[in-house]
C-alpha cells in the first residue's frame, strides 16, 4: 500500500544546526503515528517540512506519492495542520473562521457542511459566536475543525495537549480516537510518553533531529514499561532480609531499598514483584516507614535510547 507520507534521508539544517537530521520514515494509511521527543528535537520542523511550511531541505518527502516540492499545491491540499498557536484574527465568528479558512484552499462548503462538522466537535452552539469567547477547550477544537476544512487525507497536530489540563486533555484525546474512526491518519507531536501511550499506532522518537527508534507502540511500551517502587526502613536491613530477597533485583542503600520491574504487557502494575517484596520486608519484621512507586520518566526513556545509540555508533566507529 502506498504511504500517506513518506520521508526520505530528510535533513534541514539552519546554518550549522541539523534541526531535522537523515530521517526517513513512512507513515501508513489510518494509522495515528506519534513523533516523540523533547524540546527543540526537531519535530515542528518535521512537520513543517512535510506540510510545506519549510521549504530548503535535503533528502525527499512525498504525500500520497507525490513529491512535496514538485507538487506543491496538490500536497498542501492533502495535509492538515493544526500547530501549537492559536491561528485566527479574535474578531472573527466561529463560522467566518471555518468560511476563510475554506476559501483559502478553494472549497467551498455549504452551510450545512459547516454546522456538521461543528456539531461533531460539539461547537454548533457556539458557530455565530466571536471566537474571543470560546473556552480553552473550544478553542483548540476550533483548530481541528479549521484543518478538517479542506478534508486532508493526513492531519497533523503539534503538541495538542501541551500546557492543556487534565480534563481538556481527555477531552481533545477523545476526539483525535473519533477522527481516527473517521479514518483519518494522524501525526501527532508530543512530549509525554503518556500521550503517545494512548493514542499511538506507532512511536518515533526524536531526538536533536535524529529519528532514533520507530516501534509499534506496544513493543515500546513492553520494553520501557518499567516501574520501580521505592521502599524506606526505620532500620537498614539485615543480611537476612536480603538473603530473603534472593533472586529479586533489589538495590540497598541505607535504610531503602528500591525494587526496578517491568511491567507485564496487559497488567497494570507490577503485581507480583512488589507484593513480594513487601511481604518479605514485613515477614523478616522490618518497619516500613515509607512506599513510594513510579514508572520510568520519559527522561530516563530518553537517555537509554540516547545510550543504545551513542554505543551503537562508538562500536560502529571502531
Ligand atoms: N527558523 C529557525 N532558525 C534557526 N533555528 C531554528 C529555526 N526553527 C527551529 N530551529 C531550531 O531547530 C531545532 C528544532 O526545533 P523544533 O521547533 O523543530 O523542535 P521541536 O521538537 O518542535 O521542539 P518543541 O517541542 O519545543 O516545539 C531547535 O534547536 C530550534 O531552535
Amino acid at each position: 500500500m502506498e504511504a500517506v507520507v513518506e520521508l526520505k534521508g530528510l535533513t534541514k539544517r539552519y546554518g550549522e544546526l541539523r534541526a531535522v537530521d537523515d530521517v526517513s520514515l513512512r507513515i501508513e494509511p489510518g494509522e495515528i503515528f506519534a513523533l516523540l521527543g523533547p524540546n527543540g528535537a526537531g519535530k515542528t520542523t518535521m512537520i513543517g517540512c512535510i506540510t510545506g511550511l519549510i521549504t530548503g531541505f535535503e533528502g525527499q518527502v512525498k504525500v500520497a506519492g507525490l513529491d512535496v516540492v514538485d507538487h506543491y499545491r496538490v500536497t498542501r491540499r492533502m495535509v492538515g495542520l493544526v500547530p501549537q498557536e492559536l491561528n485566527w484574527d479574535a474578531f472573527f465568528s466561529v463560522r467566518q473562521v471555518l468560511e476563510f479558512q475554506a476559501g483559502y484552499f478553494g472549497v467551498k462548503p455549504t452551510r450545512a457542511e459547516i454546522d456538521e462538522l461543528l456539531d461533531q466537535f460539539s461547537l454548533l452552539e457556539k458557530a455565530d459566536a466571536n471566537t474571543r469567547w470560546l473556552s480553552g477547550g473550544m478553542k483548540r477544537r476550533l483548530m481541528i475543525c479549521k484543518a478538517l476544512m479542506h478534508d486532508p487525507v493526513v492531519l497533523f497536530l503539534d503538541e495538542p495537549t501541551a500546557g492543556v489540563d487534565v480534563e481538556l486533555r481527555d477531552e481533545l484525546w477523545g476526539y483525535v480516537e473519533a477522527l481516527r474512526a473517521r479514518g483519518t491518519t494522524i501525526v501527532l507531536t508530543t512530549h509525554y510518553l503518556e500521550e503517545a501511550e494512548k493514542l499511538a499506532d506507532r512511536v518515533g522518537i526524536i531526538n536533536r533531529g535524529r529519528l532514533l527508534r520507530v516501534d509499534d507502540r506496544e513493543a515500546l511500551m513492553e520494553e520501557f514499561g518499567r516501574r520501580h517502587v521505592e521502599v524506606k526502613l526505620r532500620e537498614a536491613p539485615t543480611a537476612g532480609v536480603i538473603e530473603a530477597l534472593g533472586q529479586h533485583a533489589v538495590e540497598v542503600e541505607g535504610r531503602t531499598l528500591r525494587l526496578n520491574y517491568t511491567r507485564n504487557a496487559g497488567e497494570e502494575e507490577g503485581g507480583e514483584e512488589v507484593d513480594y517484596l513487601l511481604k518479605t520486608l514485613v515477614g523478616a519484621g522490618a518497619t516500613i516507614l515509607s512506599v513510594e512507586g513510579g514508572r520510568s520518566s520519559l527522561e530516563s526513556i530518553f537517555r537509554e535510547v540516547l545510550h543504545e545509540d551513542a554505543d551503537a555508533s562508538s562500536k560502529g566507529a571502531s
